[in-house]
């Protein structure tokens, strides 16, 4: 007997030898997809008819700070370099280790209801972001983040903290939290202790989350402090790896590009960050094109303003469209791809596609509903139409964390009041 069968949903395998499956059924059992087409001769506990819906996998968001839901709408409108400096550094200075799981928790909540099944995560307690994986039962690749900024000590301390942490949490949450190491930025961190951190990596058989050319000011200072690019730097102290999730890589020549796909840099692309902060256009259709690894990811709260991945698609969607003058750019299929293959692989997670043996991470969108009618292109109202909120059931690991619109799996009205409350305490203690 099964645990789960979803039947009568449009199925949107993203599995190029399936396609797609218009009246389908996917069995689940074990925390594994067993059996995917048009009927079953199985049984199950739980059976959901998904009529009028649509079935596919999870999406990933690969680039993100959880716990920066607590600064959301805090600070907008600035510079990258103000806006951190001068606002977000000194309010996370004020941040504790319960601010942090009040923070993880709100933006797990957030992914849980807009269809998010994994995240890729750096930041500060990550004990506590953790935690609130396990707590919520979404998938995470963690990482603690390092910001040395040419202080010995404090590089020490931040790499000796990564290291407990990457120990501490690999394969923690029955195998759904993976651990990473997270060297800030090449202009935050020195290339002798970028070496050393890729050697940490090596060791624990981690991998390496890094911010990578999000400004032109990161790229200004490399060339003065290095004579190259940050790209460059990264793979003259043999940084790169398929290990390696490189955020932004807004800022790339072409030269960049072909080091990235030779060495098989997975990059985490951030639309609605990238424009909020006009860092610039990031030249995903280039690196797509070239047969670079572009997944999707949001970023912190604090620049986006939420972690809703299907307003992220739209966006990648029309900015690449825009800045190339092409609208053939990016089509829809594509971008679901990003967000889910594509992100699946940046994570090295057997989830992204709807495919027997992977395992059982997907969502059901709900499609009866007045902006997605009629329905000519289930792709095209995925990414064009649709938004987090049409997201009626998220499953993960073969578990339902919500069905129908409800979530099981966290008290949603009490995390929603002690992350106000917590939020509320911080910027108070900030203003003090
Ligand atoms: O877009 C960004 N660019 C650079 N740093 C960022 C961005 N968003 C968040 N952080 C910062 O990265 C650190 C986590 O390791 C935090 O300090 C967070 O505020
Ligand atoms: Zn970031």
């Amino acid at each position: 007997m099964a645990d789960i069968i979803i039947k009568n949903a449009y199925v949107l395998t993203m599995d190029p030898d399936a396609g797609d499956i218009k009246k389908g059924t996917v069995v689940i059992e074990d925390g594994k997809i067993t059996e995917i087409g048009v009927k079953t001769k199985e049984s199950a506990d739980t059976v959901i008819d998904a009529k009028g819906s649509v079935v596919m996998p999870g999406l990933v968001n690969t680039h993100t700070h959880a716990a920066m839901t607590l600064f959301r709408g805090y600070a907008d409108d600035l510079q990258l370099a103000e806006w951190l400096e001068k606002h977000i550094w000194p309010a996370e200075a004020q941040l504790t280790a319960e601010d942090v799981y009040r923070g993880s928790l709100l933006a797990c909540l957030e992914m849980i209801r807009s269809g998010t099944t994994s995240f890729a995560d750096m930041y500060f307690f990550m004990d506590e972001t953790a935690k609130a994986v396990e707590a919520s039962g979404l998938r995470a690749s963690l990482s603690h983040g390092l910001i040395e900024l040419w202080n010995e000590e404090k590089g020490e301390n931040d790499l000796k903290e990564g290291k407990r942490f990457v120990r501490a949490w690999q394969g923690a949450a029955k195998g759904r939290i993976k651990t990473m190491y997270g060297p800030h930025a090449p202009n935050t961190c020195s290339d002798e202790f970028l070496a050393k951190v890729k050697e940490a990596a090596r060791q624990d058989g981690a991998g390496l989350h890094i911010h990578v050319l999000e400004t032109e000011a990161e790229l200004l200072a490399m060339k003065e402090r290095y004579g190259k690019c940050s790209v460059h730097m990264l793979d003259d102290i043999g940084f790169f790896g398929p290990d390696v999730l490189a955020a932004h890589c807004v800022w790339l020549s072409d030269g960049d590009i072909e080091v990235l796909r030779e060495k098989g840099v997975n990059v985490s692309h951030n639309p609605i960050s990238n424009m909020k902060l006009a860092s610039g256009t990031a030249p995903v259709y280039k690196m797509l094109e070239r047969g670079v690894n572009v997944s999707l990811g949001t970023d912190g709260c604090a620049s986006n303003n939420n972690l809703d991945l299907f307003e992220e698609m739209k966006t990648a969607a029309l900015l690449h469209k825009l800045s190339t003058c092409n609208p053939t750019a990016l089509p829809a299929r594509q971008v679901l791809q990003m967000a889910t293959v594509n992100g699946a692989k940046a994570l090295g997670t057997e989830t992204g596609m709807l495919k027997t043996g992977m395992k059982a991470d997907m969502i059901i969108v709900d499609m009866k509903k007045p902006h997605l009618t009629p329905c000519f292109d289930v792709p095209s109202h995925l990414v064009y139409s649709a938004g987090g909120s049409d997201v009626r059931t998220t499953i993960v690991d073969g578990k339902i964390l919500m069905q129908d619109y409800r979530v099981m799996v966290l008290d949603e009205q009490k995390v929603i009041e002690e992350a106000q409350k917590a939020a509320e305490e911080l910027v108070a203690r900030v203003n003090s």
